[in-house]
């Protein structure tokens, strides 16, 4: 007779954690209100997106988030604890970011950016470091080795010695997300990272996203293209002149006729602020055009 091993009971669905919770976020600066009271989370295991026209205080969130503005009112918190206001802290803390215009050390190769972007989990201090004692060697090897690592996972590795000004635009964009997981992050915020991208650069950063929340990294993103934020996200916030208009699904933000209104610049029953309503030209909200589509890269 033989035994069955006994199955474990099937685990229970547990509740995800919240990785990010920012309450009441507001930005000022001097009389325009960037961003209004806004509550966001992110939980473990999701990718969040972040839309809306141009304008709508998007960027300016993720400079709230990330340390590199302290709100003007609100809290930010990853993992129950609040953020500091410095971007260096922050990145410590777990939540690692990429901008909107790359940001590379041009004159670099592409392994020492992203060893740039290990600093933050090396603990071997200046001394050590001047001295290249054993201890040093050792914190460098490990950096090198996660270094490679993370080139392999996006794909880059055979670059590693290229300067990166030399990658195409779309390993740039890339590089910048390697050198930003260097820091081990639990939560990544990438600000429009297909800005500029033809639709195949596109579809490889949307199964790179997936990668990395696959193995453990949340992720918040911000992006103008609706394919791919439709494609890409577990749940959408969108951001009009400052204030969170609707959060959801995607298929419930894209059949909001709010959010369509808001794009459009046309009013909605019971809009309050049609009379200030953005000008920006319309987007296309269906999924089928990438307003960026007919942008050249930013780097
Ligand atoms: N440092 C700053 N000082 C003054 N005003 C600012 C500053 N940064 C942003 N703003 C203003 O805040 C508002 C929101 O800008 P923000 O860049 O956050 O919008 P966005 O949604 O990211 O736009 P886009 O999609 O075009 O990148 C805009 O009116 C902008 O001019």
């Amino acid at each position: 007779m033989t035994t069955a091993t006994p199955t474990p009971p099937a685990a229970e669905a547990q509740p995800a954690a919240t990785v990010l919770s920012a309450t009441g976020v507001t930005m000022r600066f001097g009389g325009l209100t960037a961003v209004q009271n806004v509550d966001l989370t992110v939980n473990s295991g999701e990718i969040v997106g972040l839309i809306g026209p141009n304008g709508a205080g998007k960027t300016t969130f993720f400079n709230c988030l990330t340390g590199l503005y302290t709100p003007t009112e609100g809290t930010v918190s990853y993992k129950d604890k609040v953020l500091p206001h410095k971007s260096h802290l922050v990145t410590q803390a777990g939540v690692a970011r990429t901008f909107q215009n790359i940001r590379l050390f041009a004159n670099m190769t592409v392994l020492e950016n992203v060893l740039v972007g290990r600093h933050t989990r090396t603990k071997e201090g200046l001394l050590s470091a001047l001295l290249r004692g054993p201890g040093f060697r050792r914190a460098e090897n490990q950096s090198e080795q996660r270094a490679m690592e993370l080139l392999e996972f996006t794909g880059l590795a055979a670059k590693r010695d290229h300067l990166a000004r030399n990658l195409p635009y779309g390993e740039q964009r890339k590089l910048e997300i390697a050198r930003a997981l260097a820091s081990d992050p639990g939560l990544l915020l990438l600000d429009e990272p297909t800005a500029g991208m033809n639709p195949q650069e596109t579809r490889a950063t949307q199964d790179l996203v997936f990668a990395i929340r696959d193995q453990g990294t949340a992720v918040l993103v911000i992006e103008h293209d609706m394919r791919f934020i439709f494609n890409l996200c577990d749940r959408v916030a969108v951001l009009v002149q400052g204030r969170k208009l609707v959060e959801g699904t995607p298929d419930v933000v894209q059949s909001d006729e709010r959010v369509v209104a808001a794009y459009l610049g046309t009013p909605y029953e019971g809009d309050t602020s049609a009379e200030t309503a953005p000008e920006d030209g319309p987007e296309d909200t269906t999924g089928t055009t990438s307003t960026k589509d007919t942008e050249g890269g930013t780097a």
